[in-house]
């Protein structure tokens, strides 16, 4: 792993991440007539510490997307809190930001121009902005990539525009929908060691949400598995295997 990597210029001056705590959060969609309850998620209580790096797992319809918009901002829950450090999160909030599988990046814009957009959005001052820039292209390995266009880069690269750019804003929580499911095995396997040398460096607490459990064992340092929106289990990695998990999510 890539943990022992020298720290960033500005990591002296950079955000670490803060505690989340969910307690009792229930999302349900719509109203069924039947007897069994609507599809959702919870009631769900779970606390990630200042800095954790949790893996979520857990079979399609489990609710992993949920709990992601929930985290987002994109749902409200309809009962329950999400707290992250002393607020709650009521909705989109520029303290955290969400990776997702497919990196959705402007085709006319440059890479910088990609990574610079959310900061553009936020008013930075010019010299502020190039310098976080400049900053989240090289913790993710694209330094000098910065004049590129998007459709000139590989999946991987495009992959680590996208986390590039969710770095710039200085999350102080950072949410992985599938990042990397998209690729292939090789590069999946080194932008996971990236990202595990970048969450090192920069202290950010990390959800990461994964179908693959192999990758939540090697990733995580504590894996939750979600089984019909409720938590089925919760344990860290190093007390876990693929064979265990795979029994729990049956
Ligand atoms: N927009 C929606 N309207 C109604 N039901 C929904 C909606 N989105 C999700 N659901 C249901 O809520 C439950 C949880 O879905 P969710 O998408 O969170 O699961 P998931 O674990 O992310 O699945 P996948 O791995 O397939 O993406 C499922 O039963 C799903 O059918």
């Amino acid at each position: 792993m890539s943990g022992g990597r020298s720290a960033p210029a500005t990591t002296a001056t950079t955000p670490q991440g803060l505690p989340l705590l969910l307690d009792g959060v229930t999302y349900r969609y719509g109203r069924t007539r039947s007897a069994t309850a609507p599809a959702g998620l919870g009631p769900l209580s779970l606390e990630v510490r200042a800095g954790e790096f949790l893996c979520v797992v857990g079979p399609s319809g489990s609710g992993k997307s949920t709990l992601l918009s929930l985290l987002a901002g994109f749902l409200r829950p309809q009962a329950g809190v999400i707290r992250l450090g002393d607020t709650p999160v009521t909705g989109p909030d520029p303290r955290l930001t969400l990776v997702q599988q497919e990196a959705a990046l402007f085709s006319w814009r440059t890479v910088a121009g990609n990574v610079s957009f959310g900061l553009e959005q936020r008013r930075l001052p010019r010299a502020e902005r190039d310098g976080r820039v400049g900053d989240a292209l090289r913790l993710v390995g694209l330094e000098g990539y910065g004049g590129r266009r998007v459709h000139e880069l590989s999946g991987g690269q495009r992959q680590r525009v996208s986390l590039a750019r969710a770095l710039a804003l200085q999350p102080r929580l950072l949410l992985l929908d599938e990042p990397f499911s998209a690729l292939d095995d090789r590069t999946r396997t080194v932008l996971a060691d990236e990202l595990l040398g970048i969450w090192w460096s920069r202290k950010v607490t990390v959800v990461f949400v994964t179908h693959n459990l192999e990758e939540a064992l090697a990733l995580g340092q504590r894996v939750v598995a979600l089984r019909g929106g409720e938590v089925a289990l919760d344990a860290p990695a190093r007390e876990l295997d693929v064979a265990r998990l795979r029994e729990t999510l049956e």
